[in-house]
């Protein structure tokens, strides 16, 4: 979560609602009270059902079979076990979220409304970004609440489950909220194909950026995850979670589909929800606005920023995230420039030849650091964690005393905010940085300008090759990256030129006294 502010994913109706297991099969059958209950006693189940036959594009029968897809994972490990050693297990990635077909959103919102949800200024559409949406049917004032989703109709880790054995079970081994989630819709759900990156995949085009090796760590977490709840309850409980249902493919995906489309709530202590309706919302980085549950109307809701006309798309932020988050977390990259949050991780690393490397690492260790390191660069600069980082990892041996103080500051654990300053190795510690960029540039221009292999997919993604989209991703994310380190380039040089002309005028005005004095 950026900024400690409420950040959306959500499950998507279209997923969530793909419901439907053969644990069903097992346990009860859902009855048909969907459209004879009282608005809001509707179970989750039902919820799922209903989804699933109202926006499925094709009413397929739910399926054994699991078939894979969507989006990435987050870190949820519940056990110790080590990351490293399930990282080359990982295999292909699963990545972002497919959108179907608005054909049965009618269906859908029909089965809302009767479900308990009261009447809606916003409708399914097909729209331009973010291929399905909520669009404006009417006037929409800015400061207006929208949605009142209630409750009832929410999935939250507290909610009913098709086989509430199962659920019983995880809760009785306190299985914390995402792992149960996940758990849960794969208990519910039957599943499509994907669009997925294959490690060779991420090898190849997103080599040179910093989002490779989080999608590979949030890879590594869903894995151990998985594998901590299959150690300690799948396996004691088959009957219960059969492997064919929960295995690691189901659980990639549904955790794809929690790293998408969960919703946390601030006003419910951060609680997370899969919200129908709410999860239709596209992201956009000129609104501020965040989901969340509204005490008084007891529903999800959000509060517009700004007016919205009768045909517009409808926005919420997902928090502020950087173009390679939201390329983790939702499979998009924002046009280019037109994210102010966007950042580039660069990695930083001491000098292994270094004669205080040792003693440096100690210092960095004892404020959680390590070697490399990597930080943030905005368009609008970088860090002063990362200045301190810099401080430390060229300063000489005789300023061993402040190495404990530049590595505090480079954790961000001192409590003043003030910027460190050593004006004796600020100019190494800026071509410290700067060498840091030029290097990392140099990669990505390789994979840029590498014969120009990643060409421009203008087709809807579904229509698209799958491979061409997902280059065109990697490209766009790149290009975004690279923008900035040019930036930061641009400042480092001229800063160090700055310095350096400085140096010279201080240099000329002394030899000038020399002369004189002579
Ligand atoms: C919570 S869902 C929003 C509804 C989604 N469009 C759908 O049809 O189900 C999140 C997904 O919507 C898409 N999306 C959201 N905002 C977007 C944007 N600004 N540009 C492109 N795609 C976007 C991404 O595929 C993302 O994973």
């Amino acid at each position: 979560m950026m900024d400690g502010e409420m950040q959306e994913m959500m499950v998507g109706l279209d997923d969530i609602i793909m419901v439907l297991v053969a644990i069903e099969k097992k346990i009860r059958s859902l009855s048909p009270l969907i459209h004879t209950k009282p608005p809001g006693t509707t179970s989750m189940a039902e919820a799922s059902r209903s989804f699933y036959t109202s926006l499925l594009p094709h009413h397929s029968p739910p399926t054994l079979r699991p078939r894979h897809r969507l989006g990435f994972r987050v870190r949820c490990s519940l056990g110790g076990r080590s990351t490293a050693v399930v990282a080359e297990e990982a295999g292909p990635v699963p990545w972002g979220c497919d959108v179907d077909s608005v054909g049965n959103a009618s269906a859908l919102q029909r089965w809302l409304s009767e479900s308990g949800l009261p009447p809606q200024k916003m409708g399914i559409e097909r729209v331009d970004v973010g291929e399905r949406g909520l669009v404006a049917l009417k006037n929409i004032r800015k400061g207006e609440k929208l949605l009142f989703v209630p409750p009832s109709l929410v999935i939250t880790a507290d909610s009913k489950w098709s086989c509430q054995e199962a659920g019983d079970v995880l809760r009785k081994n306190f299985v914390p909220d995402w792992p149960l989630l996940a758990t849960y819709l794969i208990s519910e759900a039957s599943l499509k194909d994907a669009s997925r990156w294959t490690r060779s995949e991420l090898d190849m085009y997103l080599v040179a950026s910093q989002i490779r090796e989080r999608a590979i760590e949030r890879i590594t977490d869903v894995t151990a995850t998985y594998d901590d709840l299959r150690l300690r309850i799948f396996s004691k409980h088959p009957q219960l979670f059969p492997e064919e249902i929960f295995n690691m493919e189901t659980f990639k995906w549904s955790f794809g589909i929690i790293f998408s489309r969960l919703v946390r709530c601030p006003s419910m202590d951060g609680k997370v929800a899969l919200v129908p309706l709410a999860d239709m919302l596209n992201h956009s980085s000129e609104v501020e606005t965040f989901l969340d549950y509204d005490k008084a109307s007891q529903g999800i809701v959000f509060t517009t920023d700004r007016p919205y006309q009768p045909g517009e798309q409808v926005f919420i932020s997902y928090g502020k995230k950087s173009n390679g988050e939201l390329l983790l977390s939702y499979g998009f990259v924002p046009k280019e420039g037109s994210n102010p949050n966007d950042s580039v991780d660069l990695s930083f690393s001491l000098n292994k030849s270094d004669k205080c490397c040792k003693e440096k690492l100690e210092a960095l260790q004892k404020y959680g650091l390590s070697t490399p390191h990597r930080f943030p660069l905005r368009i609008t600069g970088w860090p002063l964690e990362l200045m301190a980082y810099a401080y430390l990892a060229v300063s000489p041996p005789s300023m061993r005393p402040q190495f404990e103080e530049m590595a505090a500051a480079a954790s961000s654990k001192m409590n003043t905010k003030k910027a460190l300053k050593y004006p004796e190795i600020e100019e190494q510690a800026l071509q410290f940085i700067l060498d840091c960029c030029e290097s990392s540039i140099s990669k990505y221009t390789k994979i840029l300008e590498g014969g120009g292999s990643l060409e421009s997919v203008t087709t809807s993604p579904k229509q698209a090759n799958r491979k061409l989209l997902l280059r065109q991703l990697a490209f766009d994310l790149c290009n975004s990256e690279r923008r900035i380190l040019f930036r930061a380039q641009y400042i480092l040089r001229r800063r160090l030129r700055d310095m350096k002309t400085g140096e010279l005028r201080a240099l000329t005005i002394m030899n000038g006294f020399r002369k004189l004095f002579k």
